[in-house]
């Protein structure tokens, strides 16, 4: 025998009615004969509570009670044969009329008792079942209406009232008996004490009915019908990729919903619990799926835990002073205090030193829990022997959950770090020792952001969200969105993570989604939707759309957003660029960017600095971390000059070459910064930086290849004209390397601390002779590659494989 329970959205509309009695009929088209318990149509209860409060105030109730006749009629009208109607109108009506009466009543006294209260609420599960009993009647034999509070028998607490359950379970158990042919159709919530009164269940009451009477019955088990999917991994309003749980034990079905899944009332849960009747929790509006089944012997679950709960809205009291420490009883005074004044502590923690105590409330009970402890500890707060209580508003609780912590080390290790990466702060902390809940204490502010960012730590099955906020749609940003997009779909599936471009700012436009900005039409997006760009305003936004895992990505040439990577890192948030401006700047702010972020935890990456997507930074810093030192760095590391020499032979000129470069998006967006070697000085300052050395860029000795005509130049254009007049000059040059049979390589040294870069010409025996397009080349000689360097080659410029290196460094972000 299967007990099948209904809510008000299941009971809410012509088309729910229709599911459930399907449901119902195909019970009973196998030979079952289910007890169907049901709710209020949707909205119900709340308009009696209404209509009864008003009343008592004085007010009109006609134009709702009107409305409420008119949803049951609607009802029968739609579903029941027009022959059927009128015998249930009738019914309905002798229950509208005694409705009205009740509410007259409480017009003219003016009072509402919590008697009354209940007697009121009682019609709208009174008028759904017996509405939905008759409809089922035309659908299969035998559907028969209960009205529970004939059997469900309670002491005298009105509005939450304690069941009998000795005498309960034997009226129940003679009702079936009596009626074993039959489908019965259950009042929940209801139920009456000895003297018949009408009481109800308090919260969650129908859910309560159905497990009394399951336990009452032995029932093979209890189906919830609700309008999700299940219990869930956590709050979907809050965590988008919460998915509905398959199995979950007792136990952690009560934690999960303690801490908020309102799916079921936990004490209700109680009656089947004990019997230890599987609970399954289904959709009415998606029957076929199969739901969460709630037992006491789940399959094993190599998750390590079941869900993460959340309670959006509680404040903490702190008690600290030298009066608690050693002394017994303090905390036994201390909550009998609260228990005896009716306030429920969530969550308490101490402190081993004893020093102090710290508990969580409901805000609406901190001033008071607040008082009355400074009643109480009058003595010892004169006495100096405790301080002030401190309490703090605005924080949440998340707690995750699952049985399976208790075998699995390095739970709290991943919650905690999740937390951390993402800046969140933990005020407080608590595990039960039976490690079914771990509960931290966070800022109310940050709570969708830590849900979502422990949901990707823990259910790593799915895949993990980076929120990338990205300056510059030049030559590299353009880049980067087209790689990231063309490869989204194999990012998920293949390599677990998704990155969502939360924010885009160009120096015109910025525009921001926290749920992504499509990549298929970002420039359209970025034109139409964009606001007026600012900085300030777009780090701002950054900041307090709190969204988890975040990146900043610098994809421009401008010293401007240098001025913001510190307070970047402050908020928690990785940094990825490859703009160099940041890295050779001051020695100092070199530093204190590296500082900063490994302070608050995040990454700071910027492989594109130097050689644009080969792996020279993470290789320089692989050598540097196992304890290697470089002895001598030879590079070529402008891919503009690097091209320009490949190019620049037989009857090529030299300005076309420059240009060149600079249409195949080799050169910095102005291509001075690579040709009078600003650009390579910046590299091999950031590498010498990297390998240990203190460097500013006066250490960096220069040899410009311009003449000193093109460094003058003001614009870039002059630049071009000035290029063109020193034709001779380059043809010179390449005359002389050619006479030889010498190249011209641009080439920059590190060693015995110090660094240069010099123009060289060089024969075929050089192991720089042979290069071609833009390729860079490093050669690392350290104490371990001494014999022979470490080289690593390859082109060194270009949109595509520098976009392709910002987006490696963009998905290793928190991977270690
Ligand atoms: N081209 C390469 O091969 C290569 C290789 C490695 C590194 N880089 C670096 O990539 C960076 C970008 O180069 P690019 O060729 O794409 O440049 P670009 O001039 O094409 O694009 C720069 C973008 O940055 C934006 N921008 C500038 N200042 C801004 C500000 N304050 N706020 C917001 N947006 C701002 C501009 O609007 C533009 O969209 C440079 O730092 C360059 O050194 C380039
Ligand atoms: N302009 C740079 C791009 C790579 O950093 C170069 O030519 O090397
Ligand atoms: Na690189």
């Amino acid at each position: 025998m299967k007990v099948l329970k209904f809510g008000g959205t299941s009971v809410g509309s012509v088309n729910s009615i229709k599911t459930l009695l399907s449901i119902v009929k195909n019970e009973v088209d196998k030979g079952e004969k289910p007890v169907v318990v049901l709710s209020a149509m949707s909205g119900v209860t709340n308009l009696l509570i209404n209509m009864a409060e008003e009343a008592a105030k004085g007010n009109e109730f006609t134009a709702q009670l009107a409305e409420l006749e008119k949803r049951h009629f609607d009802a029968v009208k739609s579903l029941l044969d027009i022959q059927n109607q009128n015998p249930a109108f009738t019914r309905l009506k002798i229950h509208f009329n005694q409705l009205e009466e009740l509410l007259q009543g409480v017009l003219t006294l003016r009072e509402l008792t919590l008697k009354t209260r209940d007697l009121i609420l009682s019609y709208g599960e009174r008028c759904s079942t017996l509405m939905i009993s008759k409809i089922a009647a035309q659908h299969f034999a035998n559907a028969f209406f209960v009205d529970a509070a004939d059997v469900i028998k309670t002491d005298n607490t009105f509005g939450n009232a304690k069941v009998n359950t000795g005498l309960t379970e034997m009226l129940i158990r003679d009702l079936q008996q009596a009626n074993t042919d039959k489908v019965l159709f259950v009042t929940g919530f209801i139920a009456s004490n000895d003297a018949g009164q009408i009481t109800t269940l308090g919260r969650g009451g129908s859910d309560y009915t159905a497990a009394i009477f399951g336990a009452a019955l032995n029932a093979q088990e209890i189906q919830i019908w609700t309008d999700v999917n299940g219990m869930m991994t956590a709050d979907p309003r809050m965590v988008k990729k919460a998915f509905p749980l398959d199995e979950l034990t007792y136990t952690e079905a009560m934690e999960l919903s303690y801490f908020g899944a309102k799916v079921i009332y936990p004490p209700t849960m109680i009656p089947a619990f004990l019997k230890k009747i599987p609970i399954v929790i289904k959709n009415t509006f998606e029957p076929e799926f199969a739901g969460t089944v709630i037992k006491h012997d789940c399959k094993p679950s190599k998750l390590a835990i079941k869900g993460i709960s959340s309670i959006n809205n509680i404040s903490i009291l702190n008690l600290q002073g030298s009066g608690m420490v050693g002394k017994s009883g303090f905390s036994g005074r201390l909550f009998s205090l609260l228990a005896r004044e009716q306030i429920n502590v969530i969550l308490i923690t101490q402190s081993s030193s004893e020093h102090s105590i710290t508990f969580a409330v409901n805000p609406d009970d901190a001033n008071k829990a607040k008082l009355l402890i400074e009643q109480e500890f009058e003595l010892e707060l004169l006495a100096n022997k405790l301080d002030q209580v401190v309490i703090e508003q605005n924080l949440a609780i998340l707690a995750v959950v699952g049985e399976n912590m208790k075998q699995t080390p390095g739970v709290s290790g991943k919650l905690f770090h999740a937390l951390g990466r993402n800046g969140v702060n933990v005020r407080a902390i608590a595990q039960g020792s039976s490690e079914y809940n771990i509960s931290v204490i966070i800022s109310e502010y940050d709570l969708a952001k830590a849900l979502n960012a422990v949901h990707d730590a823990f259910f790593v099955d799915l895949y993990k969200t980076l929120h990338a906020f990205c300056l510059g749609t030049g030559n590299i940003g353009k880049t980067l969105f087209k790689q990231l997009n063309a490869h989204a779909e194999f990012l998920r599936k293949e390599n677990g993570i998704q990155v969502k471009i939360s924010g885009i700012s160009n120096t015109r436009q910025m525009v921001f989604s926290a749920d992504g900005i499509s990549l298929d039409d970002w420039e359209e997006t970025l034109q139409n939707n964009g606001e007026q760009a600012d900085l300030r305003g777009f780090i701002d936004r950054m900041k307090s759309m709190n969204l988890p895992n975040c990146v900043f990505i610098d994809n421009t040439a401008s010293p401007t957003p240098i001025a913001f990577y510190e307070e970047v890192f402050k908020s928690t948030i990785s940094v990825v660029t490859c703009n160099k401006i940041g890295n050779s700047g001051s020695f100092n702010q070199y530093k204190t960017f590296r500082d900063t972020a490994r302070q608050h935890g995040v990454d700071f990456f910027y492989e594109t600095n130097v050689g644009a997507g080969l792996p020279i930074i993470r290789t320089l810093k692989d050598l540097m971390n196992s304890g290697d030192r470089v002895q001598r760095i030879e590079a070529i590391l402008s891919g503009t000059i690097s091209f320009i020499f490949n190019h620049f032979k037989g009857d090529a000129n030299f300005h076309d070459v420059v240009k060149l470069a600079q249409e195949k998006g080799y050169t910095e967006p102005d291509p001075r910064d690579d040709l009078r070697g600003t650009d390579f000085m910046r590299k091999i300052l950031i590498l010498a930086r990297d390998a240990g050395h203190a460097f500013e860029a006066t250490d960096v000795n220069i040899e410009s290849i311009l003449p000193q005509a093109c460094l003058d130049a003001t614009t870039v254009e002059d630049f071009y004209a000035a290029l063109k007049s020193e034709d001779v000059y380059f043809t010179n040059l390449k005359e002389q390397a050619e006479a030889g049979k010498k190249v011209l390589r641009y080439i920059g040294m590190l060693e015995n601390g110090k660094a240069s870069i010099k123009l060289q010409m060089v024969d075929e025996n050089h192991p720089f002779y042979m290069l071609s397009g833009s390729d860079n080349i490093i050669s690392f000689t350290t104490d371990r590659y001494k014999e022979r360097p470490l080289v690593v080659k390859g082109p060194g410029a270009g949109a595509e494989v520098t976009a392709a290196g910002v987006f490696a460094d963009l998905i290793n972000v928190g991977a270690n």
